[in-house]
């Protein structure tokens, strides 16, 4: 078993990193460490991690009939025993530089474009739209990535078609679209609204697509309680709304507007956060996450 030094890191997002193992495989680790207002917090979330890798590993096992995946082992002796359940062992793809996001319900920068153009990413949408409204049918947003800290920047389906190609485009939508249908579908049946979600997708040797990077985490998407929703105000984030209460509370004396980093969160706020995040983890797959690595 070699140590993760061993592998050189070749990419990182804010709680996550990406390292090479040999010339056909990548180690993707997924930290406990949480992102709130555009900030990582010093308090990490024990378990994050691997609650959001087994996620990644069901989804990718229940949508294998829909699309082949990048996932090669989620156990494997190339896996150093630190990262052991929050590390996915991953073939190694050519990335399609483009953020598949596909859209249930309009929120976050898809509802601010909406009400400053009428539309999201060229997409024409009814009129009188509230926050957290569900669309009349999901929709494909694209975007490009941004550099680490920078929200992605909204694209059209045009330039995804000039970039990729017109009939990569609308691979890229059509298949977008209905992962995002399924997993929707299933969450809802479950309890959770999947409001969201931004897909990556590589090719493997023969060009076809290959669902890659995490999939259908609370990091990768938007999951709201089914059972709290209403359209025309922010929706409770399923996993994230006991630490965004806290830091806006009087009592992390915490100044969103300052720009400054949160204050470490309390023991309290941490474990009813790890709560939620193995409660969605058991709700969505039914299993026990105890049972975690397979
Ligand atoms: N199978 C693959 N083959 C080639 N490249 C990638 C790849 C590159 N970048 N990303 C996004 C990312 C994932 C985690 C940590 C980061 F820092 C960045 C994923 C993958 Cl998943």
């Amino acid at each position: 078993m070699v140590a993760l030094a061993e592998y050189p890191l070749i990419a990182a997002g804010k709680v996550r990193q990406l390292h090479a193992v040999d010339d056909e495989h990548l180690l993707l680790v997924a930290s406990d460490r949480i992102s709130a207002y555009d900030h990582v917090l010093d308090t990490p979330i024990p378990d994050k991690g691997r609650v959001l890798t087994a996620m990644s590993v069901f989804w990718f096992e229940l949508l294998a009939d829909l699309v082949p995946n990048h996932l090669v082992a989620a156990d494997d002796p190339r896996i150093p025993g630190e990262v052991r359940g929050r590390a996915l062992l991953v073939r190694r793809l050519d990335m399609v530089p483009v953020e598949c996001v596909a859209r249930g319900y309009l929120t976050g920068s898809g509802l601010a474009d909406y009400q400053r153009t009428g539309a999201v990413c060229g997409v024409p949408l009814p009129d009188g739209l509230v926050e957290s409204a569900a669309l009349p049918e999901p929709i494909f947003t694209p975007a490009t990535k941004a550099e680490l800290g920078a929200h992605d920047e909204n694209v059209s389906f045009a330039a995804v078609a000039a970039q990729e190609g017109e009939q990569r485009a609308a691979e890229l939508r059509d298949l977008t679209l209905r992962i995002y249908r399924r997993a929707a579908e299933h969450a809802r049946e479950r309890g959770v609204v999947l409001a969201d979600t931004k897909f990556e997708f590589g090719t493997g040797a023969d060009g076809s697509l290959v669902l890659g990077d995490e999939v259908l985490t609370p990091d990768s998407s938007r999951f709201w309680p089914a059972d709290q929703y209403r359209p025309g105000r922010v929706q409770p984030s399923f996993d994230k709304q006991y630490v965004r209460d806290w830091l806006t509370s009087a009592e992390s004396g915490w100044d969103r507007a300052a720009d400054v980093p949160p204050p470490p969160l309390p023991e309290h706020v941490v474990a009813a956060t790890r709560d939620r995040y193995v409660e969605a983890y058991e709700r969505i797959t039914g299993h026990r996450f105890a049972d975690w690595p397979a």
